[in-house]
């Protein structure tokens, strides 16, 4: 059946933040390729939240020479932005519905003959967009740009809230472990993602997300079966699931061409000039930043450790910018210790947004202080570059949780770090003799997890090289085939409404 299919077309709506962006758009290249009938089309909403972390163009370049990804930017919502709202990205995805369904419309109408829209695949945290899947009759796929644990956490307590009205909030004591199946060890309460963990912190939204995946085709996790196998056969196993397909690791492997990449050439060229594995690289994802005072230890710590480095630093926003991503600073040298960037040159730089992805495959790079967001595990894991784990929001700290103690692919500088969304900072203060600690550990040669992360890389690499690596994503893009044959076919059969105009193939 899926043979009789031309042409199929995907809509993409991924969050716009650049650790949802860079996954989805690396995921769109991995489907084009399995099959030339695969084209998509992404989504980019206009959150200016997000998006000034890096200019789009870069990753759009990237994609450029596949004529079978488009992307359509959203125009920016006429709406003021209440900033003071808690739900503030889930508000305005809600808002974008009519425009998405107008603008997929209107896409519809201008494919070529021969091809049907097969779908749309949303991020989990626009889910709000299932809305306009349904009105136009078409089935939607997740993609979940976190690891399958944490899937497998979100479906059990949205699944004991739906079944048994309890809430994760009613766990009372921080530091009772929760079993939750997908884990091997029990989790320290502390660990849960916060919007999971306090009912009054978003959980609801979170687990409404949860809901919603539960009636979708399909979800695209990006992971794989040798970093997550008992997280993946959780979910495979559970009837009440969509199949699952775990598609990774997608990475974009690809650097990007320009802009938005600080100085690129300079950082390599420094790089090419230091002894292998002697550089510790820190980086703590897109939106990561710290306040003075933690810039000032981790710049003691890295001192006192007598390491290689290469920094990446950017700071919060100011009150008065209230949103958005991490900026550049105007002044480091203000911020840092006295005297810091003189007595470390020739040892270390300090540089702004990095090219993480060709500093980690840089020989050059022995160790990987980070954040633990999960692109930036998978590229750390790709290249087997043992992490130090600095989990600061989000569902860091279960993912470091999991790399430090279920995978041991980690090193744990601090996994307690707490971070207060009003004032843009943490809690915790991480002093320079932890940070110097956890440094010698994660560029310690003999350290057990050096040899477990390159012996997960070679696993990865020989896989991925492998059909068998390959197989979810082709077993997903049969899917889609079969499925957009077999809806054309009950529309033709006049068995399915049909709000979307098909287009009627001329030959
Ligand atoms: O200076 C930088 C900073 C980041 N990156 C890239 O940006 C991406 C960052 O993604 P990730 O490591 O996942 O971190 P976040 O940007 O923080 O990602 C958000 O999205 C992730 C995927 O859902 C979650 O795991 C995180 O907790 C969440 O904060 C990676 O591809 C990095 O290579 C750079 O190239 N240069």
């Amino acid at each position: 059946m899926a043979e009789q299919v031309k042409k199929a077309e995907l809509i993409f709506i991924p969050l716009p933040g650049m650790g949802h962006l860079i996954p989805a758009v690396a995921m769109a290249k991995r489907l084009v390729e399995r099959d030339e009938r695969i084209c998509i089309t992404i989504l980019v909403i206009d959150l200016p939240l997000f998006l000034n972390t890096l200019s789009t163009h870069s990753l759009e370049s990237d994609a450029w020479n596949e004529s079978r990804i488009s992307f359509i930017h959203l125009p920016q919502l006429e709406k003021p932005l209440d900033t003071s709202s808690r739900e503030l990205v889930q508000q305005m995805i809600r808002d974008y519905r009519p425009i998405v369904k107008q603008i997929v419309k209107d896409r519809v109408m201008k494919l070529d003959s021969g091809c049907q829209l097969a779908g749309f695949v949303v991020d989990l945290f626009c889910t709000a967009m299932v809305d306009v899947a349904n009105e136009l009759d078409v089935p939607y796929y997740v993609f979940f740009t976190s690891g399958a644990a944490l899937l497998c956490l979100l479906f059990h307590f949205q699944s004991l809230r739906e079944n048994q009205g309890v809430h994760v909030s009613e766990f009372k004591d921080p530091i009772s472990e929760l079993d939750i199946p997908g884990f091997r060890n029990r989790v320290p309460r502390k660990f849960l993602p916060s919007r999971i963990r306090d009912k009054d912190g978003g959980s609801t939204v979170i687990l409404d997300h949860g809901k919603r995946s539960r009636e979708a085709k399909g979800l695209l996790i990006n992971t794989f079966m040798e970093l997550e196998s008992h997280a993946i056969h959780t979910l495979s196993n559970d009837d009440s699931l969509p199949l699952v397909y775990p598609v990774g690791p997608v990475i974009n492997l690809k650097p990007h061409r320009d802009g938005g990449e600080g100085d690129k050439d300079s950082i390599m060229a420094w790089l090419d000039d230091q002894p292998p594995s002697s550089v510790v690289f820190l980086c703590f994802g897109s939106m990561g930043s710290f306040s003075e005072e933690q810039v000032r230890e981790i710049a003691h710590g890295l001192e006192r450790s007598g390491h290689r480095f290469l920094w990446s630093v950017r700071r919060p926003p100011t009150a008065d910018e209230k949103v958005g991503a991490p900026r550049e600073y105007e002044n480091l040298e203000k911020v840092l210790p006295d005297g810091f960037l003189d007595r470390t040159a020739g040892i270390g730089i300090v540089i702004g947004w990095a090219p993480q992805v060709a500093i980690l495959s840089h020989p050059a790079v022995g160790g990987f202080v980070s954040h633990c967001g999960w692109n930036s595990t998978l590229e750390s894991v790709w290249f087997g570059v043992p992490i130090a784990a600095w989990p600061m929001y989000a569902e860091q700290q279960m993912n470091a949780f999991h790399l430090v103690k279920e995978l041991g692919l980690a090193i744990e500088i601090q996994m307690d770090y707490r971070w207060d969304n009003e004032k843009k900072s943490s809690n915790v203060l991480v002093e320079a003799e932890e940070v110097e600690k956890g440094l010698r550990k994660v560029m310690d040669m003999e350290n057990e997890v050096r040899s477990k992360v390159k012996e997960m890389s070679e696993l990865t690499r020989d896989i991925w090289d492998s059909p068998i690596g390959l197989r979810s994503q082709v077993e997903f893009v049969d899917k889609v085939l079969l499925q957009v044959s077999t809806d054309a076919q009950s529309r033709c059969a006049g068995t399915r409404g049909n709000e979307v105009p098909v287009v009627v193939q001329k030959e």
